[in-house]
């Protein structure tokens, strides 16, 4: 099917997909349980709770510490006051910031639609200094919804121009949420096989998988030719 005949709109997860961000929140974790004064986790595990915004992030750490959910407001609260601009630890995926350019200046329009809060994620943006390359940003607090709901996905897509339900669009993105909320939309999916997935490629709804930033232009090309 020819997904993307005229240059298509492009939405980008965050967390997992252009940026590492895995270090950072582990140290912001860490410093919060510190703080009240509670085992620390490693990053393995703190990477395996991202994707779901910082409310299931908390709740898959409150569970593996045992703690009372009760806890979770305050612990939030104080994980939110190192988390907002945390920058130092995170890292664009190599290859990311050209392949961005070379979409852009193919004429598709891009968007992010991302668990993150959306303050934090145009932080990073700005801090990478590619925040004006993506044309709408939909963060885990954008809306009342959070992926896997379409809702955000949906967003992103309306206010780049695309219609919300069409598959003339493409998502990239690394999770489970993501697989899942591209599929709800729905609208094809593209794996990046390197970031934060819990689970098997083949269990995933995708059209294509990827490992190298560098390869994504030409498998969005290809869509257009097929
Ligand atoms: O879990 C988060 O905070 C964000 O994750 P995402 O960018 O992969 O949606």
């Amino acid at each position: 099917m020819n997904v993307c005949m005229a240059p298509c709109p492009v939405v980008f997860d965050l967390d997992g997909t252009l940026i590492d961000s895995a270090p950072d929140i582990h140290a912001s974790v860490n410093a919060t349980l510190q703080q009240f004064q509670l085992d620390p986790l490693t990053l393995d595990q703190v990477r395996s709770f991202i994707g779901g915004g910082v409310e299931v992030l908390w709740q898959k750490i409150i569970a593996a510490l045992q703690l009372q959910p009760s806890m979770q407001a305050d612990l939030i609260a104080a994980f939110m006051n190192r988390y907002h601009d945390a920058t130092g630890l995170t890292r664009l995926y190599p290859g990311v910031r050209e392949a961005l350019s070379v979409l852009a200046d193919r004429g598709h329009p891009l968007g992010i639609c991302t668990n993150k809060p959306a303050a934090v994620t145009a932080t990073i943006l700005d801090h990478f200094g590619i925040r004006d390359l993506f044309g709408v940003i939909v963060g885990g607090d954008t809306l009342p919804q959070k992926k896997p709901d379409p809702a955000p996905l949906r967003k992103a897509l309306q206010d780049l121009g695309a219609h919300p339900t069409a598959p003339q669009a493409i998502y990239v993105g690394d999770s489970e949420f993501d697989a899942a909320c591209a599929e709800a939309v729905p609208v094809p999916f593209l794996l990046f096989r390197l970031g934060y997935r819990q689970t098997p490629e083949e269990q995933l709804t995708h059209r294509a998988a990827f490992n190298e930033f560098s390869e994504l232009p030409e498998l969005i090309a290809t869509f257009a030719e097929a």
